[in-house]
Parts: structure tokens; C-alpha cells; sequence
């Protein structure tokens, strides 16, 4: 096989994020819901016989260099060359994105699971998934996750996945327009760090998930910057309204779709707003399965 075309990277949505404490390098410990949804960024893969790595389209704000997709690439086409002792044939992917940048919804870490998946693929390393998960954790704590690619209970710094059902709804998501840096959230000294730790016992129903816990990160993100609160405020007239991952997207569950369509009927013009479906199962895996048959 030559091409993968098509291939898409989910967002996800932190269903509650707790800080629960704190390691010695300064990471923090989370425990984390996270389910996809499935709107996508959409990635195209060519296989090339030069051994060079290249994203073919301009993706404003990210510099091919610095891309995730193509950094993790080059880490995979590293640890190819160790496990085999020759180099991979190269690629050419082209990234269309949708997802915000600093949203929340980890597209970088979805784009860069989905190119680990293909690559993975194409260039016929063999690797499983621990090993693609090792491959792309320092570059983005949420890339395993997508990679295991199912609704899961995390913990660690997005290491440790533990499967959970999660809700079969459809969810209104609000982009307050608003860019939020992952670290600026994590440096603050107002965030609290001392969630007392949860257990899956412990949850409600998977319909009630989504309104279970709370964002630990959210009253920063909204403190720094206020449309976040804005849209959390407004969102909240209508179910469970929060923030996910660092923000600063918001979103609400709603039953169905013409719920949501409801909703997005009535979101003020200034802010971007759309629905998705949760997913269970992340959609590469089944591209994958039946480009093996
Ligand atoms: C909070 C989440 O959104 C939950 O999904 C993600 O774990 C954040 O993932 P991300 O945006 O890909 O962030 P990364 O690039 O991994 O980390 C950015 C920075 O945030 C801080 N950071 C991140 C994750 C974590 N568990 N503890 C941290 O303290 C670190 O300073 C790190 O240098
Ligand atoms: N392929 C990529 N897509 C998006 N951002 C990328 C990509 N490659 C590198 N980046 C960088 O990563 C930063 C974070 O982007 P991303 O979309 O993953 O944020 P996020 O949705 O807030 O993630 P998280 O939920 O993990 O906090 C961007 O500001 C950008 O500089």
C-alpha cells in the first residue's frame, strides 16, 4: 500500500479534570474522563522513496517544523531504523484542520496519534500501541490516549487508561475565540492542586458523566481569560456546562441531535459554536482493520 487518504484525528473532550497533585519535575498528576467526538482534523498520507518527511500544506500558526505530526514522524522513523536497521521510505502528509489551536480538544495530540497510526502502517514497522505510545508521549501527554483511542479513565500525566462507558449523547461545543496556553494554566499560582483522588467505583451512571466531578483548570482559564466564563455562564442555561482539557473550549451533553440543534440556534454570532457526536471507538482503528483485509 502506497496511500492513506482520509484518515481522521478526533477531538476529545475532558468529561472532568481533576489535579489530584503534583510530581518533582513539575508535571501534574490528573485523573481525567476523556471520550472523542467525532469532529476531526483530516490527515492524507503518501508514501515517498527519498526518506524524507514532509507536510505538503501550509497549516497557519504551525511551522512544518514544529508540527506535531511531523515530529513524531521523525521519532517513529528513528525507532524504525533502530528496531530494523534500515531507514522508512519517507512520507508526504497533508493536514486539513479544523480543530482549534490551544482548544482544549487536543487536536495536536490527535493529529500526531493519527500520523503515529498510519505511518506506523505504511511504513510497515509493526509497532503495537504501548510501543506508538511510548514513541509519542514526550511530545503530548494526551498522544496515548488517542492512541488507545477508546473512552477512558486517565491518570498519571496521560499515561495510565483504564476503560469506562461513557455517554452516548451529542455534545454542544462553544470556541470562546480565545487562544489558551497549556502552560499558563499549570503555572498558576491559583490552581489548586488537591482534588482528593476518585476511583471508577465511584462514578455515576454513564449517561450522568459528563456532569460528574469538575475542571480543575477551568476557574484559571476563565480568570486569564474571561470568554471563557462567558461561555461556560451562557452554555450552563441549558445542562452541565464546562470547560475541556486546559480550554478553552466548552461544551454541554445534550440527549440528542435535535437537542443540540436547539441549542446552537441560540449562541450569540460572536462565538463559533457546533455539535458533535460521542464516539466510541476511535475511527482509525476500523480504517486500519479493513486496509488490512
Ligand atoms: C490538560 C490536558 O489538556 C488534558 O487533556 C493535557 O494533558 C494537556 O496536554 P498538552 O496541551 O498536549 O500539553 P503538553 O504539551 O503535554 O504540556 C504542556 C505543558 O503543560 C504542563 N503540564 C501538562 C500536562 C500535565 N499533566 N501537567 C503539566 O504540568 C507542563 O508544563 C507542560 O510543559
Ligand atoms: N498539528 C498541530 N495541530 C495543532 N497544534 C499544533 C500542531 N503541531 C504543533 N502544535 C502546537 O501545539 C499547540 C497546542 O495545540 P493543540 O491544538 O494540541 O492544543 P489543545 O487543544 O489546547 O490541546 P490540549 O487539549 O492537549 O491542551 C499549538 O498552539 C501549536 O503551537
Amino acid at each position: 500500500m502506497k496511500s492513506l487518504h482520509h484518515c481522521p484525528a478526533p477531538a476529545k473532550l475532558n468529561l472532568f479534570l481533576h489535579v489530584v497533585g503534583r510530581r518533582a519535575d513539575g508535571y501534574h498528576l490528573l485523573q481525567s474522563v476523556f471520550q472523542l467526538i467525532d469532529r476531526a482534523d483530516t490527515l492524507h498520507f503518501d508514501l515517498r522513496d527519498d526518506g524524507r518527511i514532509q507536510r505538503v500544506n501550509d497549516v497557519p500558526g504551525v511551522p512544518a517544523e514544529q508540527d506535531l505530526v511531523v515530529r513524531v514522524l521523525h521519532r517513529l522513523a528513528e525507532a524504525h531504523r533502530t528496531r530494523h536497521g534500515r531507514a522508512v521510505p519517507g512520507i508526504d502528509v497533508r493536514l486539513d484542520k479544523i480543530l482549534p489551536m490551544g482548544g482544549g480538544l487536543g487536536g495536536g495530540s490527535s493529529d500526531a496519534a493519527t500520523a503515529l497510526m498510519a505511518a506506523n502502517h505504511l511504513w510497515q514497522c509493526g509497532f503495537g500501541d504501548a510501543e506508538l505510545m511510548e514513541i509519542g508521549l514526550p511530545l503530548g501527554a494526551d498522544i496515548p490516549f488517542f492512541l488507545y483511542g477508546e473512552t477512558a479513565f486517565v491518570e498519571g500525566i496521560g499515561e495510565a487508561m483504564q476503560p469506562v462507558a461513557g455517554p452516548d449523547c451529542w455534545y454542544v461545543v462553544i470556541e470562546p475565540g480565545v487562544s489558551v496556553p497549556t502552560p499558563a494554566i499549570f503555572t498558576a499560582s491559583d490552581l489548586t492542586r488537591d482534588t482528593k483522588p476518585v476511583r471508577i467505583a465511584d462514578f455515576p451512571e454513564a449517561h450522568k458523566l459528563s456532569a460528574y466531578g469538575k475542571n480543575d483548570l477551568q476557574a484559571v482559564a476563565a480568570r486569564l481569560f474571561p470568554a471563557v466564563g462567558e461561555a461556560i455562564d451562557w452554555l450552563g442555561r441549558y445542562g452541565a456546562a464546562r470547560m475541556t482539557g486546559s480550554g478553552a473550549c466548552v461544551f454541554c451533553a445534550l440527549p440528542g441531535e435535535a437537542e443540540a440543534d436547539q441549542v446552537l440556534r441560540q449562541v450569540p454570532g460572536s462565538w463559533k459554536s457546533w455539535k458533535a457526536k460521542s464516539l466510541v471507538r476511535h475511527p482509525m482503528k476500523k480504517l486500519l482493520q479493513n486496509s488490512m483485509l
